[in-house]
């Protein structure tokens, strides 16, 4: 019988007894039921901590700010039937099609991504930590729109080396298309440290688990149009300055960058970034700026509208998701093969940086007339000071490298894509009988 059988379970049942001996049994046995007690109570508490369900869905607007509850949960995976998912998932459907782990799968971009891999026959595995910067239910919907394509999202953080191992054990992936980040540039003041957590630890366990395994992955990466920063050279280029940046998004990613060159470097992982600009569409990101105009709109909320110094125009090169779906897949089909195995460089690995956007920028406050057509709301407008919480007052791409080397062409401007957004809005949330939170 265990000392836990032995204790009481209600205080009054215990019976005091005069023999020292029992005495000191008994004095011994109660500090082995409190030690019981409270390791259970200390046990408790790190279970609540790691399995802590996200919680109340954030607004989009301020999201949540506890990295704790948003990071690495554990999650169970292993076993036949999950290998099996896996490998299915994974498996090539087409002549020369490659096998992908696609990062962020659930996320915005990550969903497109892993759809269109999987529609021209390539193995598609996703990853996802699915937490809940917002509302993960709309991440739920992405992920069981791609599960009826054929594509399984493990469900993990990729801080998590042991799982990117295991991943790497169970399928010889040739590419690795890395998409999960934090992302949004105004809520890195509010929550700083899960930009360090995602887009720089994280990048780092993707890229070290990438090198030591044999053969190495190709790896094409999300890098972002933000890393420009101050730059006031447009159109931006790739060869123009990014030692600037005006937010910790912005330096995380420009981070990113250089930690690529590294492990290029001294691995010869074949590395491509993506900085993409400002993308939008369908299944797109609450927290972005048309999401919550469109919400906003429909309830008849003001929108804030920033603008730049003597009443100057705040514009972005919004770029629809289709185009740069495409841009991923041409970096994806032009990436060379990594030099390296078993951690050791064997030759120069190629080391790319692309631009991905629309090269047309557009004045915010048209993408809110745009809005106002297509929603037929008139827009309470609110306008207000660019706020310095890391917003740069105009991003606009030179795409000439993407053109040349991925054949990247796009062909949607805002108004058609934000159409096609609208459409996908209104359908996704009924008409207003549930609304974007
Ligand atoms: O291109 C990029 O690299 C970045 O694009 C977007 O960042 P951003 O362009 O700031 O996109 P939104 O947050 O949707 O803002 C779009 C525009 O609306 C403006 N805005 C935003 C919010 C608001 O309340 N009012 C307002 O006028 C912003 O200043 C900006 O000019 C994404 O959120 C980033 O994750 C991405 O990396």
């Amino acid at each position: 019988m265990s000392h836990i059988d032995n204790i009481p379970s209600t205080p009054g049942k215990f019976k005091m007894d005069k023999s020292p001996y029992i005495h000191h049994r008994l004095r011994w046995h109660s500090s082995i039921a409190k030690l019981t007690f409270w390791s259970f109570i200390f046990l408790g508490l790190i279970l609540v901590f790691f399995f802590r369900s996200p919680s109340t869905v954030p607004s989009s607007t301020s999201p949540s700010s506890d990295l704790s509850r948003r990071s690495l949960r554990t999650n169970s995976w292993g076993g036949p039937t999950w290998e099996k998912r896996v490998k299915s998932s994974a498996k090539i459907r087409s002549r020369n099609g490659i096998s992908v782990l696609v990062t962020g799968a659930a996320g915005f971009v990550g969903t497109h991504v892993s759809a269109a891999l999987k529609r021209r026959g390539d193995g598609v595995l996703g990853l996802d930590n699915f937490n809940d910067y917002y509302d993960p239910s709309l991440k739920r919907a992405r992920q069981a729109l791609l599960e009826r394509t054929g594509v399984f999202i493990v469900e993990g953080d990729i801080n998590d080396v042991a799982l990117l191992k295991k991943l790497f054990d169970v399928v010889q992936f040739t590419h690795v298309m890395h998409l999960a980040a934090q992302a949004g540039v105004r809520y890195a003041m509010e929550n700083p440290s899960s930009y360090v957590h995602s887009n720089i630890a994280g990048l780092v366990s993707v890229l070290e688990v990438c090198k030591s395994v044999n053969p190495q992955p190709a790896i094409v990466w999300a890098s972002s149009s933000s890393v420009y920063g101050l730059n006031t050279k447009v159109p931006f280029s790739e060869k123009d300055r990014t030692d600037q940046p005006a937010s910790l998004y912005a330096a995380t990613k420009k981070a990113g960058e250089e930690i690529a060159h590294t492990y290029n470097h001294i691995y010869g992982l074949s590395l491509t970034g993506l900085r993409f600009f400002t993308v939008y569409g369908p299944w797109g990101r609450p927290d972005m700026a048309y999401f919550f105009f469109t919400r906003d709109i429909l309830k008849g909320k003001s929108i804030p509208i920033f603008e730049a110094a003597n009443h100057g125009t705040v514009a972005r090169d919004f770029t629809y998701v289709d185009d740069i779906v495409k841009g991923c897949l041409a970096a994806l089909d032009t990436a060379e093969k990594s030099t390296g195995s078993g951690g050791k460089k064997k030759g120069a690995a190629q080391l790319r940086v692309f631009n991905l956007g629309n090269t047309s920028p557009v004045p915010v406050s048209d993408l809110v007339s745009i809005l106002e057509r297509l929603l037929k709301v008139k827009a309470k407008r609110l306008i207000m000071k660019l706020p310095r919480n890391g917003d740069v007052q105009f991003t606009h791409a030179n795409i000439s490298s993407a053109q040349r080397e991925l054949g990247y062409k796009p062909t949607t401007d805002l108004q058609t894509g934000l159409k096609k957004f609208v459409r996908w809005y209104l359908s996704y949330y009924g008409l207003g009988k549930k609304s974007a939170q």
